[in-house]
């Protein structure tokens, strides 16, 4: 699914109106209908509803919303926010049906004498302002909304929380944005829902379809998507009957030093789940004991130190290389790892404490083959391109470096997300907050070392491996629930996440 800026969502939302064609009215109507159902079904009839309408198009979806349960006997009254301009268009038209309804209270909101005392028990529809937002709130809609978040009530906001921009809020005021614990957006989610600090101010969100034009979403480009099941099911590789292990190529895994071997066993496991033909796991000598034990499907390459990484195998028979779980950063594992990146590598994933080495000699960054893979977590990105002070500067960040390098950067959170080389972001859905457990990043690891060591394309492998790693997580905490999951658990799920893929 394509996100869309709020410029765009505008242009889209032009274009049914003309090429459907359907009015504008016609159009709030149908969204109003959606917003309707939703609320009948989640919310019930004996609680008050106390409506908020802004000057745009949002306050006319909270009008039609009023209208349409007020027939279906919800208590409502409506609060507009008065300007003293009057409202235009399809909200002036909905106010008016709303008032001839005769069945809400309707109420102009002109100072902050006006405002009416909001109890815990009712329940806000918020729909002050929507996409068309295009600065800070102040004044009176600020007022209005600090008083909403002080009220403790239940909160549903139309479209997008009131305040809340649909992309860059780095110098917007948190105090001046409406808390919900609903968002009813329409047909695309936006930009910033998928930022780690909105989740409190947007509460849980539904993406309600109303219908935009199929050609005019086709047609619009935009950098950012939400990966779906239906292109990576198109992603996803047959087996001929005649094929062999030869033929789903040979994964080199470098992982592991004294006292953290488990992130080696974490990541070999999830690559051979994960359909690879062989993998031969290079270890520290002490790994060596714990690697056959743990994995007998795996083969072993045996570093000189007893410790860590100091030196890798010849390269000619892998088909991809995976590389940084649990390495360390000593002197001897740095000098190792710019040896293998001047080896010219190939298909490469470089994780964790590759990472780290990279932040601690940036000159090597330039080494890092075309299409390698970065999968680090927030801290490690920050290490390699310093501090954000918020989540849309370290998403433009995260481009700046894939497009720089022409490397996958694979930033893991909640909603992971996969910079491209040539600019685009790929947001995923998938995973739980099961998944914040040690190793769980390994597991990721060694799922996109299989795929790339198979015959996945860089782009392939980073999409494809990012979202069966939150399935198989989803999948894991069915069974155990958030607490108990580890990563172990996510490894026994990946075959079913696979099979999820295949219809
Ligand atoms: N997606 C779709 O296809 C559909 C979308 N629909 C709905 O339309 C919504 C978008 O509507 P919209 O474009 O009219 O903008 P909206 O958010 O109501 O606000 C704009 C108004 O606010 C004002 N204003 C702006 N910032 C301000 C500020 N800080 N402080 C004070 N004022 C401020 C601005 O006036 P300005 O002062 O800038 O001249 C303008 O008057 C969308 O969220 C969804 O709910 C559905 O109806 C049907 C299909
Ligand atoms: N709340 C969450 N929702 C979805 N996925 C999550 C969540 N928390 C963590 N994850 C996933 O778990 C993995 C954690 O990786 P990482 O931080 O590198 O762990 P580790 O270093 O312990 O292996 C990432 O793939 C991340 O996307
Ligand atoms: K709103």
């Amino acid at each position: 699914m394509k996100i869309f800026s709020t410029q765009q969502i505008a242009v889209i939302d032009q274009f049914t109106i003309e090429q459907e064609p359907i009015s504008d009215l016609d159009l709030m109507e149908r969204a109003s209908l959606q917003m309707t159902n939703w609320v009948v079904q989640n919310i019930s009839n004996e609680k008050k509803l106390m409506f908020f309408a802004g000057p745009g198009n949002n306050g006319g979806d909270a009008l039609a919303v009023a209208r349409l349960l007020a027939d279906l006997d919800y208590q409502c009254e409506m609060f507009v926010l008065d300007f003293g301009k009057g409202l235009k268009g399809a909200p002036a038209q909905n106010l008016i049906r709303l008032k001839e309804q005769r069945k809400v209270l309707v109420q102009m909101i002109a100072s902050e004498d006006d405002l009416p005392v909001i109890e815990k028990e009712h329940v806000v529809l918020d729909g002050l302002f929507g996409s068309g937002l295009n600065r800070m709130l102040d004044g009176l809609p600020a007022t209005i909304v600090e008083r909403v978040n002080a009220s403790g009530a239940k909160v549903v906001a139309i479209d997008i929380p009131s305040g809340l921009m649909g992309e860059d809020n780095s110098t917007n005021d948190r105090s001046r944005i409406v808390k919900a614990e609903h968002t009813l957006t329409l047909q695309f989610p936006k930009l910033s829902f998928f930022f780690p600090e909105h989740e409190a101010l947007l509460g849980k969100v539904e993406v309600l379809p109303i219908g935009l034009h199929p050609q005019v979403i086709e047609e619009t480009e935009t950098p950012y998507c939400l990966l779906e099941p239906d292109l990576l099911e198109q992603k996803l590789i047959c087996r001929s009957k005649f094929s062999h292990k030869g033929t789903f190529g040979h994964a080199l895994l470098i992982a592991g030093s004294y006292g953290k071997m488990g992130a080696s066993v974490l990541a070999a496991n999830a690559c051979l789940r994960s359909g690879v033909g062989l993998l031969t796991a290079h270890l520290p000598h002490s790994g060596y004991p714990i690697m056959q034990t743990a994995l007998p499907e795996a083969m072993c390459s045996i570093d000189p130190s007893d410790l860590m990484f100091t030196e890798f195998p010849p390269l000619d028979h892998f088909s991809a290389i995976g590389i940084g779980p649990a390495l360390g950063v000593k002197p001897n594992s740095r000098r190792a790892l710019k040896q293998l990146l001047e080896a010219k590598p190939g298909k490469i994933v470089l994780d964790a404490d590759a990472l780290n080495i990279l932040s601690m000699h940036p000159e090597w960054l330039k080494l890092l083959p075309v299409e390698a893979i970065l999968t680090p977590h927030p801290k490690e990105f920050e290490r390699l391109v310093g501090e954000s002070s918020n989540s849309y500067t370290r998403l433009q960040r995260q481009r700046d470096f894939a497009r720089e390098y022409q490397v996958y950067v694979v930033l893991k959170g909640a909603h992971t997300s996969i910079a491209t080389p040539d600019g685009m972001v790929y947001f995923n859905n998938t995973g739980n907050p099961g998944m914040a457990t040690a190793g769980s990043g390994d597991v990721l690891t060694g799922i996109i070392l299989g795929l790339l060591a198979q015959a996945y394309e860089p782009l392939d492998a980073a999409l494809l491996g990012v979202w069966i790693h939150g399935v198989a997580g989803d999948l894991a905490a069915e069974r155990s629930g958030y607490h108990a999951l580890i990563a172990s658990d996510v490894i026994q799920s990946l075959g079913k996440a696979f099979l999820s893929l295949r219809k």
